[in-house]
């Protein structure tokens, strides 16, 4: 069998691995609960042996941890604290615990205890490719944001659609406690509605909206019937025109507007159905005057600005001038350096997206809107262009949007949803994104650990760099990070990026592996939670740069990266060396020790 050992006195570990090999098993071993999660999670194992009392996460950490990511997994604790009663009970309150055993150890009955288990195959859930998870009713405590954290959740959506300033200050807080708790650095994403137009309140659950009849949509705030209904942006009815198509839900329903008027418009149903509250409208004939960045998108972000938001994404984006104008607001507010997302979903944003790619610091490819403003069937290869685009412009892309919707009420994804996540990492997408399911769905926990396991999955299989056959100008990289990425037998590059400038081009060059990001900054840390290849690993003490180098390698080799005999590059940009010479990059290969 395959055996993971947990255990922090050398002595015990060595006897254990003995005894273990001596009866036939392979082993590998971990000297406290973080270290054997990332190699519990990134190896196959058959079972697990571990300590109680360990440096950093002890045993109850790993377990805890081990049941959101492989609740099946067996685990054998070995404990000088097995005979206390309280103990023991709440170990085997863990279905995985198969036994608990005192200090000095009797093999033989652990071995009687091994040879009864079936060997597992425990998928395991490292991946590289990011997961932005919505956060909602279904997910906003500070206990299901640990378990999604754990589950492989890296930036966390606040839909500023929904839910007040406060209810977000709270989430927000819990997502905090939660990132410090499992010491993972997690990007914060608000999303501003932007001029999205929603229906205002409707009576009931919701009012059945029938083919053939006719519905009025009204200026003055009413509580919705099946013959009128509000918007919460009554400045779009002066722009409809008779023969205007307006879809509702997503596209689930559809009207066509037969008399115009500012206060109100006549229009008949052409698809009916159950029409909700707060649902969208989307106007793709219409000619629009809504501001892109409306009053509501200015007072959120300005709650954005006075809190611990790393990203802000923008919708409806139609130029890259709009992303500009956001990026002089958040500037002049002098506060925070959030980074600007753009919401690809109007036909308008596909037409320029290469002056919108250039201009954002990350791309949302939002296929929900975009399905309806555009054809449906286009989405695919938009978005394979668009992914494209963004690795020529360094720029990290999030794939959004019903990538395992079936989960909202679900516990398994249908075939088609798992194909769709696949093929978004085979195309080299940075990061996918789950909205209602995590935000609302039954089972977020659930719904993250899938998707985690697609992607690990899929990333075993890719060999190929999806963006080998794309011309690229490498003149306006550091030459230091380009020859580091083609460096034959190097398996990873380690950037020290004291000025947080360079992450970007590590990214880009070197797609295939996770790489090191060395830095000072848990703000950096948590903006390079959205690119796929990075690891950040904070160095905060004012050590020598060698000893900076030294330290770096023994957190990335506690956590899986690298192991002795590896040889990884240090790569350097440019600074003043000690010696006084102006360096522009440089680079250096180490063999782990
Ligand atoms: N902060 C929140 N408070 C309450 N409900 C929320 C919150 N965030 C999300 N939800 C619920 O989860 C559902 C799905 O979330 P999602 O972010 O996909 O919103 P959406 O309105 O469907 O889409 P869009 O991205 O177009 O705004 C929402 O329709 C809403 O019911
Ligand atoms: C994410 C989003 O807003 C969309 O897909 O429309």
């Amino acid at each position: 069998m395959r055996i993971l050992i947990l255990e922090d006195s050398k002595a015990s570990r060595v006897l254990l691995e003995a005894r273990l090999n001596k009866a036939g098993h392979t082993t590998q071993s971990a000297v406290n609960g973080r270290q054997g999660f990332f190699l519990a999670t990134s190896r196959q194992y058959d079972a697990i042996i571990s300590d109680l009392n360990m440096p950093g996460w002890d045993g109850f950490k790993f377990i805890e941890a081990m049941k959101v990511v492989c609740p099946r997994i067996p685990i054998i604790v070995i404990t000088g604290s097995a005979n206390e009663p309280d103990t023991k009970e709440r170990l085997l309150s863990f279905e995985m615990v198969i036994g608990v055993f005192g200090k000095p150890f009797d093999f033989d009955k652990i071995n009687v205890l091994l040879s009864q288990l079936k060997g597992q195959s425990n998928s395991s859930v490292s991946k590289m490719a990011r997961i932005v998870a919505t956060i909602g009713p279904a997910s906003n405590s500070k206990e299901i944001l640990g378990k999604m954290i754990v589950a492989g959740m890296d930036v966390a959506r606040l839909n500023f659609s929904h839910g007040t300033h406060e209810e977000h200050g709270q989430t927000l807080a819990n997502i905090r406690a939660a990132e410090t708790e499992w010491g993972k650095p997690i990007a914060v994403l608000q999303d501003l509605c932007g001029p999205k137009i929603r229906t205002g309140q409707m009576e009931k659950n919701g009012v059945q909206l029938t083919v053939g009849k006719t519905v009025i949509i009204q200026a003055d705030e009413t509580v919705g019937t099946a013959s009128r209904f509000s918007t919460i942006a009554p400045e779009i009815l002066i722009d409809l025109r008779e023969g205007d198509p307006i879809l509702l839900d997503d596209g689930l329903l559809e009207l066509k507007v037969t008399k115009e008027g500012a206060r109100e418009v006549l229009c008949k149903i052409i698809v009916g159905g159950i029409l909700k509250s707060s649902k969208g409208i989307n106007l793709p004939m219409t000619q629009l005057s809504l501001p892109s960045v409306t009053e509501k998108d200015k007072r959120d972000l300005a709650w954005g600005l006075d809190h611990s938001i790393d990203y802000v994404a923008l919708s409806f984006v139609r130029s890259a001038a709009e992303i500009r104008d956001i990026k002089k607001i958040i500037a002049a507010s002098g506060k925070r350096d959030i980074r600007v997302i753009a919401k690809i979903e109007k036909p308008e944003a596909v037409e320029h997206i290469t002056d919108i790619i250039e201009a954002a610091d990350a791309i949302m490819i939002a296929r929900g809107d975009m399905g309806i403003e555009l054809p449906a069937a286009r989405v695919p290869r938009i978005q394979q262009e668009i992914i494209n685009l963004c690795w020529q412009q360094n720029t990290p892309v999030i794939t959004a949007t019903q990538m395992l919707d079936s989960m909202t009420a679900n516990t398994i994804p249908t075939r088609a949803e798992v194909t769709d996540v696949s093929v978004a990492i085979k195309e080299g997408t940075d990061a996918v994104m789950l909205s209602g399911e995590t935000a609302a769905g039954k089972d977020p926990v659930n719904v993250v650990r899938t998707m985690a396991s697609i992607i690990t999955e899929e990333e075993q299989y890719q060999f190929k760099d999806p963006f080998e056959n794309i011309k690229d100008d490498t003149t306006r990289a550091n030459p230091a990070i380009t020859a580091a990425a083609n460096l034959p037998g190097v398996v990873l590059t380690m950037l020290l990026d004291a000025r947080g400038v360079l992450y970007q081009q590590l990214s880009k060059y070197s797609r295939n592996e996770p790489n090191i990001l060395v830095t000072r900054s848990l703000h950096v840390a948590r903006h390079s939670s959205l690119y796929k290849n990075l690891v950040p690993i904070i160095i905060r003490d004012d050590i020598p740069r060698d000893e900076v180098v030294f330290k770096a390698m023994g957190i990335a080799k506690e956590w899986g990266y690298l192991k002795t005999g590896d040889i990884f590059a240090v790569v350097e940009g440019e600074r003043l060396t000690q010696g006084g010479i102006p360096q522009t990059g440089a680079f250096q290969l180490i063999t782990v020790s």
